[in-house]
């Protein structure tokens, strides 16, 4: 059940407490709370996502990504890599987390990434041919809301459709799309199609998947909590944000916790676990005095256990844009900009869940590699996990879907491009030793050149792929013509320009057994403690080359597999 409500709890004492009701954390207590002797306890900081439009509709979920209350409005430092600019932190504040607003791009990832958790941890449970039976448990593969023919947009044998999360191709044929396939048949060498890149080998060009499934959004809270919600051991409560983990103890030479306080506290006989995602897990660890000694006592702290990898290493992807104003009326503006088509395509929705509000209009993604000859890859060392992995995502859409005063006036197709294997990296540090005050959330982007340089050459890629034949009648002109961009101007306009879309990880990230760095073992309890786990996006010790979520619904899925291996 989900209550809003503490006094209707009582007592507060579980066998386990989940800090988080975030995409990770549902996960974990669905899974816990299919062994009807385990009580469990979800504490979540945000409000309720049912109910929220902008959730739920696809089209709709750029406006949720403002300040609001399902958000928990952080700002990063400011960054020298962006000529000084602070950034929007965005992170949800509501049942789901961020699968409750994130752009629903489901992308797993290479092979190559999960082979190099697994070398990095020692731990082959974290290798591409373990998980993938998990990520197989979370997906449930479902027709697209136009029922159109999808043979050659995926391959079905690496696809399941008995799982949780409803995934989907796009339900709405944007005429942008067809152009973009012809594009990868025009210019093979460099664009090369790719018929499912969440196959393991994501190189190509290919139809995005997104986790959407009838026209509707699919999150943790929609797929793991709601069909569930009245097993009798899930208790999830809301307005609860934690502060810090309390009764500290040791057992067998290892701390432990015996509970977590929010408003009040409460128990957790068996294991206290920490979903609270990438920003929100190392924060409450510190304040708990599970952090790097030093600067924990500089905050006045008693420092409990020495771990100074909490909070540093953490690693996010860049991204920055071009678009192309269009010879055609067929795009995203046809609605953005028109209020009658926008009423029209809304009530389409609401009628039938069809017609193009169910899904954003980005039809493409492509996952490019550097040229191995390139300048940097002789200058850095290469940061990529393997020869299957991308360096640079490029993001196709039919126009912009953000309706905001700044977007121009017109018909656009855009090329988003994002720097997918930094070599720059940061921290979460703590601003004072109140806990309801939001962390410094540093990720030093753009400090390494090989991220500028990757960037670059990403802009380039975008403008060759522009240059197919397909594109000759249907481009107008650049909204920035960078081609005559000096270098200098290209990093200028990279600093100026560039975004993150939000997939930060490593403050927690899990090492071998026995590292002197890392937060948690391979098995996701804490170093140093017992009875206290991390399951989020924040144990990935670096960020894959790859959207995010589904990477944080397997670590859930593993993860829980893991707290019930050892409690039964
Ligand atoms: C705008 C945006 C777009 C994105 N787009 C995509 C995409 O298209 N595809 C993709 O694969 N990935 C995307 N991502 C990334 C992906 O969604 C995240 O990496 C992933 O969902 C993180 O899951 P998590 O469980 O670690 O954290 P979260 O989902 O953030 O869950 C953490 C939960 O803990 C709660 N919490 C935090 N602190 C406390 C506390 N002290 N007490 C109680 N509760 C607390 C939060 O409110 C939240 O509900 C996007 C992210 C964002 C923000």
């Amino acid at each position: 059940k989900i209550y809003e409500n503490v006094a209707e709890l009582a007592p507060l004492e579980y066998d386990f407490v989940i800090v988080g009701g975030g995409t990770a954390g549902l996960v974990v207590a669905n899974r816990l709370t299919e062994n009807a002797k385990f009580s469990v306890l979800v504490l979540e900081a945000g409000v309720n996502n049912q109910d929220v439009l902008d959730s739920t509709v696809p089209f709709l979920v750029n406006d949720l990504l403002v300040p609001n209350i399902y958000e928990w409005n952080y700002t990063t430092t400011p960054q020298s890599g962006l000529n000084g600019r602070a950034l929007p932190y965005l992170r949800a504040h509501m049942l789901g987390g961020c699968s409750a607003h994130n752009l629903m791009f489901y992308t797993r990832g290479p092979k190559d990434d999960f082979d190099r958790y697994a070398k990095l941890t020692g731990d082959a449970g974290w290798s591409w041919n373990r998980i993938f039976p998990y990520f197989l448990k979370n997906e449930k593969w479902t027709p697209p809301t136009d029922l159109h023919d999808t043979t050659g947009q995926f391959d079905p044998s690496v696809h399941s459709t008995h799982g949780m999360n409803p995934v989907s191709l796009n339900g709405y044929a944007w005429p942008f799309g067809p152009r973009v396939i012809a594009a990868t048949k025009e210019l093979p060498d460099e664009f090369p199609f790719n018929l499912d890149m969440n196959s393991g080998k994501p190189l190509g060009v290919g139809w995005l998947q997104s986790t959407i499934g009838e026209g509707k959004r699919s999150s943790s809270a929609s797929s793991y909590l709601v069909p569930f919600v009245s097993r009798k051991n899930l208790h999830v409560l809301l307005h609860a944000q934690v502060t810090r983990l309390v009764n500290a103890s040791h057992e067998r030479g290892k701390l432990a916790f015996g509970g977590v306080e929010f408003l009040q506290s409460a128990k957790a006989r068996k294991e206290i676990i920490l979903s609270a995602g990438t920003i929100g897990t190392p924060h409450i660890l510190m304040h708990s005095g599970v952090g790097d000694g030093r600067a924990l006592h500089a905050l006045g702290f008693h420092s409990l256990l020495d771990l100074p990898s909490v909070g540093q290493n953490i690693s996010d992807h860049v991204s920055v844009g071009l678009s192309w104003s269009v010879n055609s009326t067929e795009t995203l503006e046809s609605i953005t900009q028109n209020a009658t088509n926008f009423n029209e395509a809304f009530a389409h929705w609401n009628k039938t869940h069809t017609g193009p509000f169910v899904d954003l209009g980005i039809t493409h993604v492509g996952w490019l590699r550097l040229d191995p000859n390139s300048e940097a890859l002789h200058q850095f060392p290469d940061p990529s996990a393997g020869r299957d992995t991308a360096h640079i995502e490029l993001i196709f859409s039919a126009g912009f879907s953000r309706r905001s005063a700044s977007t121009p006036q017109g018909h656009f197709m855009n090329i988003g491009t994002v720097m997918v294997t930094p070599l720059s990296r940061g921290s979460i540090t703590l601003n004072s030793s109140n806990p309801l005050d939001p962390p410094l959330i540093n990720p030093r982007y753009l400090t390494s050149d090989f991220d500028l340089f990757v960037l670059r050459d990403a802009l380039k890629r975008a403008q060759r792929f522009v240059t197919a034949p397909v594109w000759k009648d249907y481009i107008l002109a650049p909204t920035v013509n960078i081609g005559n961009f000096t270098t200098d101007e290209l990093d200028q306009f990279i600093r100026n320009n560039a975004g993150t879309i939000s997939h930060l990880v490593g403050s927690a990230a899990m090492s071998a057994r026995g590292a002197r760095y890392g937060v948690v073992d391979p098995d996701l309890i804490v170093k140093g403690a017992t009875r206290l786990s991390v399951i989020d996006a924040s144990v990935l010790p670096i960020v894959p080359s790859a959207h995010t979520q589904s990477t944080t619904y397997i670590i859930a899925e593993r993860g829980a597999d893991l707290v019930k291996a050892r409690w039964t």
